[in-house]
């Protein structure tokens, strides 16, 4: 049996025996010790005899004492039950002579169960079911006293102007919890910048005993944070206030959500909530888990407060690998956002994680404030008690395990805004690794998102949040419903506009053939510099005769060609509708497919020969004389609509992103049918500097996703540019659907031809794919990308292309290696 599964199977028999939850919480601690060394022991025990021995042990009652400062008390009549509750939940006044937990009178059984030395986090609890009180202790605390008022199950308790529809209230203050280091909440709980500035924030708990009542303020304006709660039958939990008067409520009344789905059955949210809301948080957390689950989990906390700040918190368990380090925030955030966020199901092209985060406090706001009491109840568990970054559980040191707790402060009000990272990752200490038998060894990420708002509409992405079963690594999935339509399969992946907007068109993006999900880049509709690249298309240049100021309507209607026509010869490179003429196509196609042919030009005293060795003059190799398109753009005198401005007017075909079969991943087809020397896409990316690319690819170890387009070296005729002034285009990380395009060999139906917009110097342009052939809807887009698969000394390593095309150079230079031999 599954060491957790067991911790479930102690727990439940336990409970079942009927010890409170405050007896089983600090035994089941004390169980963990005991599993961890020596576990087998714990399979055939009687439960109820391990309960009484562990509770009767000298160690448990001296670490009691020590643990909570108690002080005896003189023995009181009350329910153990009651008492027990009340001890380990509740903080009282000195001098309070509230009920009190009696002492514990186990049996005589002394099973030889080791206390691990350093184990700190016991409960204050030592009551036993059924026992006849012994000693009433008491809590020394700081605040004052706590008023308390019985509820019977399914009672409506008004206070402040919330009801409650049932359960137990547990209120805490935060000031208190802060001071106090007594109690197993205390230790957990983090005095967060974030929430401790938070007023009048009041707690809701239940507990697993209905009708019995807990603290109750007296004024809850006091009561700052959360504390955890227990919903009495783990189902129902509300969010109190009328529907009607949600919003108001919402704004007075705040609330913690635990919504992790997999907590919704059984007792195990029970207990993992009790667990949670104490020391045992993690642990249990997966413990409940069972069997079924993986050990990896994650879990979503949200809270709210009576000041519209919303606060979440995700729970990410995994195994610690050898290697761990904890990361600053901004490499947690920048690894979620390239790696992590398509195992989390997340389809959002590009979407940062905090973006995310805020959304989902943005949807809490929404749902808080339309919600009626009908799909409050939903809800399964209440829980907010945040583990002090400095007060690690002693079983959490011990098991290796790590809570790293990163505070986001999301800015007001709904709209996007800048984010302040309020709390930095905790670093822990050095902390040797336990070797534990159990399956406990996890380590806990928890990124806390707090969000400060008005309650306004919010039409954001849907989150859903539910079991993610496949997912190895979170129970959590978060999709765009949206972007799924109801005729396909449940298999299909689909997304209907990658571009976010961006372009006039939506790009759809499809997978019907494997897991894969959108690859992490963001899209831009144009062409970003990065740092250094230079491009010199300058407000201050409005002045060179580049363009035709003097033209007025369409240029391509006009007799005379345009000074931009001029520029290419005198020659519209388009037809009316954008149409590229078909001589330039053809030429443009020659050029590609027959390199030997390019039209080369060659100087007399080669510049860039001479660059390579200062001392020879250097006999010119040719440089490659491109044929380029130049468009009329907003310098120029005539309308938007003129017929020689089409790439600059962006996508107007219907395009998608889809996954091949053949192997080769992404590629981009046609959903209509296009003519021969239809504008399809420029490809656009990141401007960057020949340097800035070297440096990129050698930081750049993993895959790459585009080759780089060197977009002048070997077109420009004025002279040589440095490293540092020729520039590239590099679609890794910002591109647009010219990054799906795939290579085929020779026959491919696009061609690149450069496009001059805004400057007509050679050294910046863009290109631009053009249809080389007609194409029907379906088919896709290809692009012949230059490779020399025969040779071996590129510092790119070709892949293994698989582009299908009759000519395939590499099948061919493949076939030529075998015939050599
Ligand atoms: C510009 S990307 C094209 C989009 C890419 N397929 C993707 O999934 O993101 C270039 C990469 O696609 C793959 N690819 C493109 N054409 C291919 C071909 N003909 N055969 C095999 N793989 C190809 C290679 O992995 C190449 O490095």
């Amino acid at each position: 049996m599954a060491p957790s599964a067991k911790f479930v199977k102690a727990y439940k028999a336990m409970r079942t025996l009927g010890y409170t939850q405050q007896i089983v919480k600090p035994v089941l601690k004390n169980l963990l010790v005991v599993y961890n060394q020596n576990w087998q022991h714990i399979e055939d025990s009687n439960y109820s005899a391990l309960v009484e021995a562990i509770l009767d042990s000298e160690e448990f009652k001296e670490k009691e004492q020590q643990k909570f400062h108690l002080v005896d008390e003189p023995e009181e009549d009350e329910p153990p039950l009651k008492r027990s509750r009340l001890r380990s939940q509740t903080c009282s006044s000195p001098g309070d002579s509230s009920p009190s937990s009696n002492g514990t009178k186990g049996t005589k059984i002394q099973p030889q169960m080791p206390y691990y030395q350093g184990e700190a986090d016991i409960s204050a609890s030592n009551s036993s079911p059924g026992s006849k009180p012994k000693k009433k202790t008491q809590v020394l605390a700081h605040h004052k006293s706590d008023k308390l008022e019985p509820l019977s199950p399914g009672t409506h308790l008004i206070d402040d102007g919330d009801t409650y529809t049932s359960g137990s209230i547990v209120p805490r203050m935060i000031k208190e919890r802060c001071e106090h280091t007594v109690s197993l909440e205390e230790k957990n709980v983090v005095c967060d910048s974030i929430l401790s500035n938070q007023k009048n924030m009041l707690i809701k708990s239940y507990s697993d005993a209905p009708g019995e009542v807990e603290l109750l303020p007296d004024d809850p304006s006091e009561f700052e944070i959360p504390l955890s709660l227990v919903p009495p039958d783990n189902k129902k939990f509300l969010i109190e206030g009328d529907s009607s008067n949600a919003k108001e409520q919402f704004s007075t009344s705040p609330v913690v959500i635990n919504l992790d789905a997999e907590d919704t059955h059984g007792s195990s949210s029970e207990m993992d909530s009790l667990v949670r809301g104490n020391c045992l948080e993690y642990e249990c957390s997966d413990a409940t888990k069972g069997e079924n689950s993986s050990s990896n989990s994650s879990q979503i906390d949200i809270a709210s407060s009576s000041s519209g700040e919303v606060k979440l918190s995700i729970i990410f368990e995994s195994s610690l690998p050898s290697n761990f380090r904890v990361p600053s925030v901004d490499a947690v955030l920048r690894h979620l956002e390239e790696n992590l966020l398509k195992s989390y199901r997340i389809i959002q092209p590009g979407l940062p994680v905090i973006n995310l985060m805020k959304d989902i406090c943005e949807g809490f706001l929404a749902a808080a404030t339309n919600t009626t009491d009908d799909e409050a109840v939903n809800c399964t568990d209440v829980h907010c008690n945040p583990i002090s970054p400095k007060e690690l559980d002693a079983q959490h040191v011990l098991n290796g395990n790590v809570n790293h707790q990163v505070g986001f402060c999301v800015s007001p009000n709904t709209s996007m805004g800048p984010i302040q990272v309020q709390s930095p990752v905790d670093i822990r200490p050095q902390i040797p690794k336990f070797q534990s038998l159990n399956c406990l060894d996890l380590s806990h990420y928890k990124i806390d998102v707090t969000m400060k708002g008005s309650y306004g509409d919010s039409n954001k992405n849907i989150v859903a949040l539910g079991d993610l079963k496949s997912s190895a690594s979170s129970s959590m999935m978060i999709i765009q419903k949206q972007h799924f339509r109801h005729d396909m399969l449940s298999s299909t992946y689909y997304i209907d506009d990658i571009t976010r907007g961006e372009e006039d068109l939506e790009i759809s993006l499809i997978n019907e053939f494997n897991n894969d999900h959108q690859p992490m880049f963001k899209y831009i509709p144009k062409n970003v510099t990065y740092q250094s690249a230079y491009v010199k298309f300058l407000l201050a240049r409005i002045s060179d005769d580049n363009c035709c100021s003097n033209c007025f309507g369409d240029c391509l209607s006009s007799e005379i060609p345009c000074a931009c026509a001029g520029e290419t010869g005198g020659e519209f490179a388009y037809m009316p509708g954008g149409i590229v003429k078909e001589k330039l196509l053809e030429d443009c196609i020659m050029m590609n497919r027959n390199p030997q042919q390019k039209n080369l030009f060659y100087c007399q005293e080669c510049p860039l020969e001479r660059s390579k060795d200062k001392n020879l003059s250097g006999t010119c190799k040719g440089h490659l004389v491109r044929k380029f398109i130049k468009e009329c753009w907003y310098k120029c005198g005539c309308t938007k609509d003129c017929g020689n401005r089409v790439v600059q007017r962006g996508i107007t075909r219907r395009l998608q992103v889809f996954m091949t079969p053949e192997g080769k991943g992404w590629g981009l087809r046609t959903l209509e049918d296009l003519p021969k020397g239809a504008f399809i896409c420029e490809y656009v990316g990141e401007i960057v500097t020949n340097m800035e690319l070297f440096e990129r690819n050698s930081l750049n170890t993993g895959k790459k996703h585009t080759y780089p387009v060197l977009l002048d070296a070997d077109w420009c005729t004025e002279g040589v540019l440095k490293d540092e002034e020729a520039l590239c285009l590099d679609a890794t990380f910002y591109g647009n659907i010219a990054r799906f395009v795939n290579h085929r060999c020779d026959d491919a139906n696009l061609v690149e031809i450069p496009v001059e917009v805004e400057t007509p110097d050679h050294h910046y342009y863009h290109l631009a794919f053009f249809t080389t052939r007609n194409v029907d809807a379906l088919e896709e887009l290809t692009w012949d990308y230059g490779i020399d698969f025969s040779d071996h000394n590129h510092p790119v390593k070709a892949f293994k292309c698989s582009c299908g095309s009759q000519f395939c150079r590499d099948k061919k230079a493949l076939k030529s290696r075998r015939s050599r031999g």
